[in-house]
């Protein structure tokens, strides 16, 4: 496995480092193939019972290695849209498996997330920010379009008239417009990022793991479903949770008036 990306588990939080600092934790072939596999190997392990996403330095991640596509640019046009058409496939397994997942999976972003870190970090079920965090989408100031999921996720958080402002023009905005538009839950002060994240990464080892994940499906499911199928999903996932033994725990310590000790069971 390439250091390009790192994996540590620990307490049930598995934390997927990108690892590229000296370029902002730009992509590389190495690092997609990485996280792929890392969040295949956390699908089959229930120990984890959350994933923290983290850029290495200062930041969170700027997106394709813009340095790197130099070369393209001397290539024929189709050649080029060959290339980077089936580069670009190559992400779709990872946000399908994030998507996927069982357990929520938090980014921590300091510094840029911009490009693909920017549809990267939308991918995520939340987003804790440093206060010196910011964001661009950046695609259309190097002639291109998102990808990575970006143009699917950013109308359905911050509404399309924002969507295409932020697509179409590529501005820079700061960590407290990121929350105000919804693409992060929590600013924090940037030296407390670490603990704040973990303080929030440690309420989900606690919870009660089939009611988070039936939850994280429901509200995945719809985004594209009719009223109709969501409420037949919506009966099908309470009954499937009441039948975990964190339902049982949490009903009896509802009525004992003391917090629940849930398994994860
Ligand atoms: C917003 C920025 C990320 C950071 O801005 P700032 O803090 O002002 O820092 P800079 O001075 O601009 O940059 C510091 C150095 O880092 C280099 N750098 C920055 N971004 C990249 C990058 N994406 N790839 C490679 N290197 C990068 C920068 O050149 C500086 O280096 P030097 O000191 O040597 O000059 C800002 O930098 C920015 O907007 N970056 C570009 C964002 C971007 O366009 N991202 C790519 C979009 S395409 C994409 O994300 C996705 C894919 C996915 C997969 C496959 C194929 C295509 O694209």
């Amino acid at each position: 496995m390439s250091d390009d990306i790192l994996m540590n588990k620990a307490d049930g939080v598995a934390t997927i480092t990108l690892n590229r600092p000296e370029v902002l934790n730009a992509l590389s072939e190495a690092m997609v193939q990485g996280l792929g596999e890392f969040l295949t190997d956390i699908e089959g392990d229930p120990s984890v019972r959350c994933v923290v996403l983290k850029g290495a330095g200062e930041h969170f991640m700027a997106g394709g290695d813009v340095k790197g596509f130099g070369p393209l640019a001397k290539l024929p046009p189709e050649e080029r849209r060959r290339r980077f058409e089936a580069r670009i496939h190559k992400l779709h397994p990872v946000i399908f498996t994030m998507r996927r997942l069982r357990q929520p999976v938090i980014a921590s972003v300091q510094g840029a997330a911009a490009g693909f870190g920017l549809s990267l970090a939308m991918a995520c079920d939340m987003v804790i920010a440093a206060d010196k965090a910011f964001f661009t989408l950046a695609y259309v100031r190097i002639g291109t379009s998102p990808d990575g999921s970006g143009s699917y996720f950013l109308p359905r958080i911050v509404g399309m008239k924002k969507a295409m402002e932020i697509a179409l023009l590529g501005d820079r905005f700061d960590a407290a417009t990121a929350r105000d538009l919804g693409l992060v839950n929590y600013v924090v002060p940037a030296e407390t990022l670490e603990a704040e994240t973990a303080k929030l990464a440690a309420r989900f080892v606690a919870g009660p793991a089939r009611a988070i994940a039936n939850t994280k499906a429901l509200l995945n499911a719809s985004l594209g479903n009719s009223l109709e199928s969501q409420l037949a999903r919506e009966a099908w996932s309470f009954a499937d949770s009441a039948a975990s033994e964190d339902w049982a725990e949490g009903v009896t310590a509802f009525a004992e008036k003391r917090e629940p000790r849930f398994t994860g069971k």
